[in-house]
């Protein structure tokens, strides 16, 4: 169970719902090509969590919600395509906190309550600035016997 949660929070395909944070920035210290065009120092650019997790030089099927690739034996995403917590040297110290909490706090929901959406066909509505929330989601909650 904790880690089909993991699972499911990894496998973000179903943007925008569990990718919470959409961009992080850096600045360029000395002039760079990147994507083949040259960039002066002092450039700040924004890397596109979205835009790398739906790519599909990186992933499989990207845009297909399959939590299960992550149980594939020897399944590893390919080297900086999986950034949820972005990467290198500044990589959020909080990941594995914020990763306990999350399967906490699903684990202790699930074990008492049975949640289902009120409609499934429903559109999620969200608001995405530098992160994404949900603004409603309808559900229907009831307390396990
Ligand atoms: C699901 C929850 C979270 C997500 C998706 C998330 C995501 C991120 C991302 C994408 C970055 C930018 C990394 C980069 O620039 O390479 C970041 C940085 C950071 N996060 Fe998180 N984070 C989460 C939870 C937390 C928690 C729980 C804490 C603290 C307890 C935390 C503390 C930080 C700090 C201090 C930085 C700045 C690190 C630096 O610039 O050196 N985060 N996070």
């Amino acid at each position: 169970m904790l880690d089909k949660i993991d699972r499911v929070f990894k496998d973000d395909k179903t943007r925008p719902i569990t990718e919470i944070v959409n961009t992080f920035p850096r600045c360029l210290e000395k002039p760079e090509e990147i994507a083949g065009y040259k960039w002066p120092a002092n450039t700040h650019v924004r890397i596109s969590i979205d835009a790398i997790h739906h790519n599909n030089e990186y992933w499989e099927d990207p845009e297909n919600f399959n939590p299960d690739r992550w149980m594939v034996e020897g399944f590893e995403p390919k080297k900086n395509s999986f950034i949820t917590f972005g990467g290198g040297l500044r990589v959020c110290p909080g990941r594995k906190l914020a990763m306990v909490e999350l399967v906490s706090l699903m684990a202790l929901l699930f074990r008492k309550y049975e949640i289902d959406l009120a409609n499934k066909e429903a559109p999620l509505k969200t608001v995405s600035a530098l992160i994404t929330a949900c603004t409603e989601l309808s559900i229907e909650i009831r307390k396990r016997n």
